[in-house]
This record gives C-alpha cells, sequence and structure tokens, in this order.
C-alpha cells in the first residue's frame, strides 16, 4: 500500500473546462482535490471562491482541501464548508486567535488544517498539533504555481514527523509548492504524507494521466 496521497490543486487547471480537468485527474488517480483562496493581500493573488468549490463537488466525490491564504480566514469558513469542502486549511501567520479559529472550523462540520509558509517555525503550531488533521508545509512562497521547491523547507517536515510519531497523532502532514516527480521523494522521506501538485499534473504537456502517473 503506498503510504502518501496526492492532491491535484486546480490553480494550474484549466478553468474553461474546469469539470472535465476535475474527472481526468480522478480517474488517472489523485486522492483528493485543493482549492486555493487568494484574497491579493495575505498574497498577491486573487482567486477562488466559493463557486468553484461548488463546480469541483458536483463533479468528484472525492475530498476537497481548501486552503484559505487570506489575511482573516474565519470569515471565509461557513462560505466555503457549505460550499462542499471537506477540509478548511488557514494560516498560522494570518490568524490571531488560531485556537477560535480552529475551533469555528471545526463547528462547520469540516475537518481543520494549519498552514505555514517557508519563513514560519513550526514552533507557531506546538500547542495546536493534538487539535489538527493536517499540517501544511508550504514548500514555496504562497501565491502562485509553478515555483521552485524550496528544499530548506524539509527539516520541518523531519521535525513534525517525528513529534507526530512520538505522539501517535493523527494528523496528515501535507507540502505544497514545487511538487513534482523529482521533489516529491525528498518530501516523502522527510515525513510528508499528502502531496499537493498543481503544475506537476496540470502544466506538464504530456497530459493529466501520464503526469499523475510520474507522480506515483
Ligand atoms: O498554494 C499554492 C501556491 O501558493 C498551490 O497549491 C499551487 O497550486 C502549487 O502549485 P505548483 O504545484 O505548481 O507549485
Amino acid at each position: 500500500m503506498k503510504s502518501f496521497q496526492i492532491a491535484a490543486s486546480i490553480l494550474s487547471a484549466d478553468m474553461a473546462s474546469l469539470a472535465d480537468q476535475v474527472r481526468q485527474a480522478e480517474a488517472a488517480g489523485v486522492d483528493r482535490f485543493h482549492v486555493d483562496v487568494m484574497d491579493g493581500h495575505f498574497v498577491a493573488s486573487l482567486g477562488f471562491s466559493p463557486e468553484v468549490v461548488r463546480v469541483v463537488r458536483r463533479t468528484t466525490q472525492l475530498p476537497i482541501d481548501v486552503h484559505l491564504m487570506v489575511t482573516d480566514g474565519n470569515q471565509f469558513t461557513k462560505s466555503f464548508a457549505s460550499a462542499g469542502a471537506s477540509r478548511l486549511i488557514v494560516h498560522a501567520e494570518a490568524d490571531w486567535h488560531l485556537h477560535r479559529t480552529i475551533d469555528s472550523v471545526r463547528l462547520t462540520g469540516c475537518d481543520v488544517g494549519v498552514a505555514i509558509n517557508p519563513a514560519t517555525s513550526p514552533m507557531v503550531i506546538d500547542e495546536v498539533l493534538p487539535l489538527l488533521d493536517v499540517v501544511l508545509i508550504m514548500t514555496v512562497n504562497p501565491g502562485f504555481g509553478g515555483q521552485k521547491f524550496l528544499p530548506e523547507t524539509l527539516p520541518k517536515l523531519e521535525r513534525l514527523r517525528q513529534r507526530i510519531e512520538r505522539e501517535e497523532l493523527s494528523c496528515q502532514l501535507m507540502v505544497d509548492g514545487g511538487i513534482n516527480a523529482n521533489t516529491a521523494a525528498n518530501a516523502i522521506n522527510s515525513g510528508a504524507n499528502l502531496l499537493v501538485a498543481g503544475s506537476a499534473i496540470y502544466a506538464t504537456g504530456k497530459g493529466i494521466a501520464e503526469s499523475v502517473r510520474d507522480l506515483h
């Protein structure tokens, strides 16, 4: 049995045929979908709305992770939960009251995750780790697809993996940014068990099926 999951990030998908791109990725064997929400403030880009999550939800039964790269994640939890998100991931850097936000995500019925940027120490989530379903270690600075994987983020994965094992926590360790057939192995060897891939699935020029096969 493989020890990792693959999430397809629709940021690099062709929006003109989003439903078809979701179906193709599911048929190719991805385990879940990843939808980026960007507010032009916490990160420089804009996108995606709950309406996009609704389209993905209507198209697949696979879990959908919504990554809230926004200044106030708490204000959007209900709208993305009712659009069909399975899991909401907020940024530790963007939240002064992370514990309260984790509680509000739980109240929506969604699973909960916290993301940290490359410059952020995992110490910021020490106190809440046992409350989480997933930790997202950004392996690029967030906001854009197609960036280069930052190997200096790997020691954070190792450190978190050790604690998760030691305390027998059920939390997944997710990596996002620059994940492809070359960088995935390093991330997995350092402790990641959920790989988010956007351009390595939707923008290789080889087609979705072959790209997912390469990742596996
Ligand atoms: O959060 C993100 C960028 O901030 C993304 O999920 C993005 O889609 C990753 O893209 P790629 O796999 O092309 O690096």
